[in-house]
């Protein structure tokens, strides 16, 4: 059976409603994709405190985060398959800093798809721009 990662990746919202990208760098797993920053839930570790450690790690700067789940989906990669979870969050104060991520974007909710995503994030870019459109 293909080992399965869980993985939770934040959906970071500035004020002007601008939604942050990163680029996973060439010497990153899945190089060259742009994705939703985060990464893997550890042993005994809850989703949200995951999600906060993995931003500070990889982007130097605290979220805060929602209390819910924005979305769920399931990806089947040939090597593994991915339970990924987005959850929407705020920068507290410090602009981000590049540790791992070859380049990040902030982009209105129309212009997402102009991205090369990991196949994974597509459902929750989908979502975030139908959410757009309810409005
Ligand atoms: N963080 C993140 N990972 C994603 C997304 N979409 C997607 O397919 N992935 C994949 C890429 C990686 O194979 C995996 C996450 O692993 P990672 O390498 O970023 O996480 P990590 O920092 O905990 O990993 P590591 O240090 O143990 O290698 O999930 C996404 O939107 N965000």
């Amino acid at each position: 059976m293909k080992k399965k990662i869980r993985v939770v990746a934040a959906i970071i919202e500035n004020d002007k409603q601008d939604i942050f990208c990163a680029l996973r760098s060439q010497a990153m797993s899945l190089p060259n994709m742009w994705e939703f920053p985060g990464g893997k839930v550890e042993q005994d570790e809850d989703i949200f405190s995951a999600l906060q450690r993995e931003i500070q790690e990889e982007f130097n700067c605290l979220i805060a985060t929602d209390s819910v789940i924005f979305t769920e989906t399931t990806h089947d990669y040939d090597s593994f398959t991915i339970n990924l979870i987005a959850i929407k969050a705020k920068l507290i104060d410090q602009d981000p800093v590049l540790t791992e991520h070859a380049q990040y974007v902030w982009l209105q909710r129309e212009n997402l798809l102009s991205l090369n995503w990991a196949p994974a994030d597509i459902p929750i870019v989908e979502q975030l721009i139908n959410e757009k459109n309810r409005h």
